[in-house]
């Protein structure tokens, strides 16, 4: 055990924090990795051009541009990252083999095979969504459609990623998040805001109603607000989802970037916790809009974060990433948000919230900020310089020296 490490070890102990307990849960904790970082949620579908409100900005060279690629590229993030890391896929990152062509509503455990594999190999677990966007049949609404073909389509595609999510979980023995969300919306102000989301309702029930093993997927609707030309309307919106996954056994999922801006996830997390099993987050960073921009160290990650380790909720808050940007080098847009999720959890787990709740109950508002402010400046970083020694990860910034060199040997050398 290095000497900075003990020093900075004792410091924490002083105000009775555990660390040899808070580096054991955080090794744990999984933080899932979404794919779609690395080109630009482009996917190898190539169904449609990207839409759904969404927006990758930015044309930074060397995204991946097949499967094999794209998971060299996993491969490089893999080594720079301590902790458990589990990948987040979408289901335009099925792999066709020979020229074969498949449409999203027959797609088949088949077509995900060398993710199964990847994933063994590495010893990771595997999430999964429907994608709803970027495909012919996703230009105007989608489940929550007029047009009874195009609902049926998106319904059998999402079905078809629930045997596929099972496959997942069986395959590799951990369960699978199943994350459905819709583009759906209108830019302008709505003639008639409740039939589609009755439809989206009713469409939902249809998905749900094929058999699979709840143990084994857990199937979970995200929200959001609104979206590039969907800026009047959502019909998945925070109320829908909420009642929606309540009222079926489902997860809602939060991402902290489809709520209006001064709204912050952490402080929804502890009321949904009350009535929900398991909540799941996509965890990002919104900048004026949803923006999608990499997590940081930031207030608000750090602030989710506490809320997840305060509420003794580590095995009930399903952590994923999602964002995408194409306007720095993506394997280091990676690193950096998968280092700075571990590092709020890490910083979370190093509070003393048994003295910050007494001093709550006793009024003594003073000291939760006293208490809140020194933290910030406690040796946190020789605590994580050691944990990352502890994983074989480089310390620091040391880790971009390895992108850079993979830059030039890799990214650089694709078209
Ligand atoms: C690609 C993702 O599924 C997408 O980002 C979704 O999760 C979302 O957040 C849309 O704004
Ligand atoms: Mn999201």
């Amino acid at each position: 055990m290095n000497q900075i490490f003990k020093e900075a070890k004792a410091v924490y102990e002083k105000l009775g924090m555990k660390v040899d307990e808070a580096l054991k849960t955080l090794q744990a904790f999984p933080v899932s990795m979404h794919c779609w970082q690395g080109d630009d949620v482009v996917g190898f579908d190539g169904a449609g051009a990207l839409s759904g409100g969404i927006q990758t900005t930015g044309n930074y060279p060397g995204k991946a541009r097949n499967y094999q690629e794209l998971m060299d590229d996993i491969d490089e993030v893999l080594k720079l990252v301590p902790g458990t890391k589990r990948i987040n896929l979408h289901a335009s990152y099925a792999i066709f083999e020979d020229g074969e062509k498949v449409d999203r509503n027959a797609i088949e455990p088949q077509h995900f095979v060398k993710w199964v594999e990847f994933a063994k190999a590495r010893n990771l677990g595997l999430d999964f969504n429907p994608t709803i966007f970027s495909h012919p049949l996703a230009e105007g609404l989608t489940l929550s459609s007029p047009d009874q073909k195009v609902r049926e389509f998106w319904i059998e595609h999402c079905q078809a990623c629930i045997r596929i999510a099972e496959y997942f979980a069986s395959e590799l023995g951990t369960p699978c998040l199943m994350n459905i969300w819709i583009p759906d919306g209108l830019k302008d102000i709505p003639g008639d805001r409740l039939t589609p989301r009755k439809r989206f309702m009713e469409s939902l029930d249809q998905i749900l109603s094929i058999h699979y093993d709840k143990e084994k997927v857990l199937v979970c609707l995200e929200s959001k607000v609104f979206g590039i030309g969907m800026e009047s309307y959502t019909v998945g919106s925070s109320e829908f989802t909420m009642n929606y996954a309540k009222t079926r056994g489902i997860l809602p999922l939060m991402d902290n970037g489809h709520y209006h801006p001064t709204e912050v996830v952490s402080d929804k997390l502890s009321a949904m916790l009350l009535f929900h099993d398991k909540v799941a987050l996509h965890v990002t960073r919104p900048v004026r809009w949803d923006s999608d921009h990499v997590v940081l160290f930031d207030d608000e990650t750090k602030e989710i974060a506490k809320e997840i380790v305060r509420n003794n909720a580590m095995d009930r808050v399903l952590v994923g990433l999602d964002f995408f940007d194409a306007s720095i080098n993506r394997v280091a847009a990676w690193t950096i948000g998968m280092r700075n999720m571990q590092k709020a959890m890490l910083y979370a787990l190093l509070q003393p919230y048994d003295m910050l709740k007494e001093a709550q109950d006793q009024g003594d508002f003073t000291k939760i900020m006293v208490l809140n402010e020194e933290l910030k400046t406690y040796p946190f970083n020789d605590i994580w310089d050691y944990y990352c020694e502890m994983n074989h990860v480089p310390v620091r910034e040391t880790w971009y020296d390895e992108v850079k060199n993979y830059e030039t040997e890799v990214l650089a050398k694709r078209g």
